[in-house]
């Protein structure tokens, strides 16, 4: 599937994070636990260079919680710090401080070595549109939190919260955008719902998604639809299947296919389908 997207916002975008970076001690990168790889911007590593960064895993709720801990070893066993958390129910937010503020030890010691006074680690908050940034952000800080307000020469309108005092935290997360040239990574950020749905055949993304599950996922795919317990050899054999037991058919008891994948797709978002992670660490196709 070819999805088309704008290259000048991603320039913008960069340039904005870039800016907001020099403020920052260290990152908080948000990417969505069903598709960890998909939902980073792969620049990134070279816009943050060597700044401190943690990992969050986004919607933990819907992943499949053994692949999150697979992914999780997977960046720890590259030396990058990743928790796994779940605006939604409000768990794992915590941990999120204690990562941040352990990936920044060698600086606080700098600090120390140097004699200079130590201050509140910066945060800022990174990721992807709808890749959780606001959800976030409103559970964590709570209502306990106060403003800091603006630090002197800093834009108007960016505020500092307080997260304890040993971290504060820039309000506004940056906000970059995926960069997507390898067409699995379109088709991940559609199925999560990252991209408008304008933009997308949701059919083909329905096949996607009963893809995986067909691969990964099949009970769960059974007990959802009801269907039958048999051998299917494609994934259109589920679709179909999946249309008529759920009565998207046209005139002559034809599958509706526009219909069946528009739920399919929007069961899968809403994670009536069950837990499902649809990028795995060491899955050929998204690496
Ligand atoms: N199930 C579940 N849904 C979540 C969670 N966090 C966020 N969402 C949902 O994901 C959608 C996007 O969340 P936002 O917090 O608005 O994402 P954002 O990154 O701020 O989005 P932009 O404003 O587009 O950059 C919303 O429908 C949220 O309700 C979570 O932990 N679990």
């Amino acid at each position: 599937m070819d999805i088309q997207w704008y290259p000048g916002h991603m320039d913008k975008a960069q340039k904005e994070v870039q800016s907001k970076l020099k403020q920052v001690d260290v990152v908080i990168e948000l990417a969505d636990a069903r598709i960890p790889r998909s939902s980073r911007n792969p620049l990134l590593e070279t816009i943050i260079q060597d700044k401190p960064s943690v990992i969050v895993l986004t919607k933990a709720d819907l992943a499949d919680p053994k692949v999150t801990e697979e992914w999780k070893q997977y960046y720890r066993d590259q030396g990058i710090e990743a928790v796994d958390v779940d605006s939604k129910h409000k768990k794992g937010l915590h941990v999120i401080k204690e990562a941040a503020l352990q990936q920044t030890e060698r600086l606080q010691a700098r600090w120390k070595r140097k004699g200079i006074k130590p201050r509140a680690i910066r945060a800022m908050i990174i990721g992807i549109p709808n890749v959780g940034k606001s959800t976030l952000i409103n559970q964590w800080i709570g209502k306990k939190t106060a403003k800091i307000g603006d630090r002197p020469g800093i834009t108007k309108n960016q505020q500092w919260l307080k997260m304890g005092k040993e971290m504060d935290l820039l309000d506004t997360p940056g906000i970059l955008w995926p960069k997507f040239e390898d067409p699995y990574v379109g088709e991940r950020l559609a199925a999560t719902g990252a991209i408008k749905d304008e933009l997308l055949d949701l059919q083909d993304i329905a096949y996607f998604i009963i893809g995986i599950c067909q691969e990964y996922y099949p009970e769960k795919l059974l007990q959802r639809f009801g269907l039958e317990d048999k051998p299917r050899e494609t994934s259109l054999e589920w679709f179909e299947d999946i249309g008529r037991k759920r009565g998207a058919l046209l005139a002559g008891a034809e599958i509706d296919y526009e219909k069946a994948g528009e739920m399919v797709v929007r069961e899968f978002r809403g994670g009536l389908l069950g837990r499902i992670s649809l990028e795995r660490p060491y899955d050929e196709a998204s690496e």
